[in-house]
């Protein structure tokens, strides 16, 4: 007999195709008052470009004031949801929160253990072992399965009660809490400070390995903060989920957190909910980053740049400047890699003297101290030139410092430091430079750009003929360049053609 209807006979192999957004799952609790648990997280998820999937932990029977009921979903039936989502709906990363009972801790990490076999899909837990509204759950039992699941997560995000009841030691020091969670398998641990209350800002420490960072924003005086933990881990997830490095990430997702808590509102009698703002674009929700080997931003902002960059050649020779200097570029970069004290000061002060007698600002890179000698327009920096650069005497001689970023974590501690601009990149791949970065692409050029706001940007890296009017459509400020200039056949008559495909597209995109 003939099937009725053939698409249901012969159904499409789903898993060949690819998911236009990427999954993950959250694996926690319901809330029924829509602020916290799964509802925050599919709500955040989403938000942030996912397809969120869930993995119910327990059901809550909750309100604003407080939780009046959990009971735990079966283990079979918990087992059931992550089986039914391992066989068609596999996760880019994995949400983590609420675990109602030992028992089903222990059947996760086994669960776990072998996903992670066979799934590339990074994880994160929020270990939530109780409410902000002042109940516990709990027990010696659960503490130890917490503990025993460590070895499977990627990031643990407590706040400091829950990190001082998994360490087990709450009167210790932070570091040595999170040292002992280390020794038991937990790799990168995101302590949380808004249980500090008597201090001015919420600062969250990020231990990864050997490396702390932390990072800073003004404590909000709003009551609206019921599932501040499950939003912060779920949009953590979420960034990880499109690919972002951790640090990148969580600058983003703490950030969102921060827009989130500032437009939270009011649900019932109790704390409200916090809002659920879309993709950060705003530079004002961006976390103060510190860390070692980083400098103290200068008391002044550094001298401001008001016409566009526009077409910025970055050169290394004063015979490429030379050619290059009639065409009239909006700016250009000295990039010297090699020579002697002597060798470099004299083609300092050379590129110097031709660029004021063609009126074309020049950047040095690297040599700061030659640059306020000589007298440059400016200097550009990468991070790890900072530390050992004098900022402040740069910024007093009146030079403009430009600073390059490679993702929202270095870009945020750069405009920290109120920089003429910043460079963006590497936009595509190059051949110029080993990049220990993966390129960033346009679309994240373009996410980056409204987060600068009030600062100029350059993109750089890879950018040819073929990419330079996409690249100008996210509005950059300039467009930096080396080999797509100085390896063309006629240098001279390339940048003119640039000039001219600048004039056109800069004054469509603004
Ligand atoms: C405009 C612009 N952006 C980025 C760079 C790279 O500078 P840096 O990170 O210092 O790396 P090196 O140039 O030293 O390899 C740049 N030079 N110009
Ligand atoms: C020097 C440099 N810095 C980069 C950064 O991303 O910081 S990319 C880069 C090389 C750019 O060369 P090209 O235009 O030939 O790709």
């Amino acid at each position: 007999m003939q099937a009725a209807n053939t698409s249901l006979a012969s159904p499409q192999p789903v898993a060949a195709l690819q998911p236009a957004k990427p999954l993950v799952w959250s694996i926690a609790a319901s809330d029924s008052g829509g602020g916290a648990g799964i509802q925050a997280d599919v709500l955040t998820l989403q938000d942030l470009g996912c397809h969120a999937c869930t993995a119910i932990t327990a059901i809550t029977a909750q309100n604003s004031l407080g939780v009046q009921a959990l009971e735990p979903v079966s283990n079979k039936l918990f087992q059931a949801q992550l089986d039914a989502l391992k066989s068609d709906l596999p996760a880019r990363a994995i949400k983590i929160g609420l675990l109602p009972t030992a028992e089903m801790i222990w059947q996760l990490a086994d669960w776990l253990q072998q996903y992670k076999q066979q799934h590339q899909a990074l994880v994160v837990a929020d270990p939530v072992l109780g409410s902000s509204s002042g109940q516990h759950w709990h027990s010696e039992a659960l503490l130890d399965a917490w503990r025993a699941l460590l070895p499977h997560i990627d990031v643990l995000t407590p706040n400091l009660p829950e990190l001082g009841l998994l360490s087990g030691r709450p009167t210790q020091a932070i570091d040595e809490q999170v040292a002992l969670l280390q020794a038991l398998g937990a790799s990168a641990v995101l302590v949380k400070g808004g249980h500090i209350s008597q201090i001015r800002d919420v600062t969250d420490l990020l231990y990864q390995q050997d490396k702390l960072v932390a990072l800073a924003c003004e404590r909000l005086q709003t009551p609206h903060q019921h599932g501040t933990g499950c939003t912060l881990s779920s949009a953590l997830t979420a960034l990880l989920a499109h690919g972002y490095p951790l640090e990148d990430a969580l600058v983003l997702a703490r950030a969102y957190l921060q827009a989130a808590l500032e437009q939270g509102y009011a649900t019932g009698a109790g704390p409200g909910s916090l809002a659920h703002p879309g993709w950060p674009t705003s530079q004002q929700y961006l976390p103060r980053i510190s860390g070692a080997n980083w400098p103290k931003t200068p008391t002044a902002p550094f001298a401001g740049i008001s016409e566009p960059l526009g077409v910025y050649p970055v050169v290394d020779s004063i015979a490429l400047l030379q050619q290059l200097l009639p065409e009239q570029p909006g700016c250009i970069q000295l990039r010297l890699k090699q020579g002697s004290p002597a060798d470099l000061h004299a083609q300092i002060a050379e590129a110097v003297m031709l660029c004021r007698r063609y009126q074309v600002r020049l950047f040095i890179n690297d040599h700061w101290q030659l640059a306020i000698e000589l007298g440059a327009y400016g200097v550009h920096l990468g991070q790890e030139d900072l530390a050992l650069a004098d900022l402040t005497a740069i910024q007093q001689a009146g030079l403009r410092l430009g600073i390059s970023s490679h993702g929202p974590f270095e870009l945020a501690r750069a405009l920290q430091l109120r920089p003429s601009y910043v460079a963006l990149g590497h936009v595509f791949p190059t051949q110029t430079k080993q990049m220990p970065s993966q390129p960033q692409g346009l679309k994240r050029l373009a996410l980056s750009v409204p987060l600068c706001a009030g600062t100029p940007t350059v993109a750089i890296g890879g950018i040819d003929q073929h990419s330079f009017a996409q690249t100008c459509a996210s509005k950059v400020h300039g467009i930096a360049m080396v080999s797509a200039i100085t390896k063309a056949t006629q240098p001279a008559q390339r940048l003119r053609f640039f000039n001219k495909l600048w004039e056109q597209h800069y004054a469509y995109h603004r």
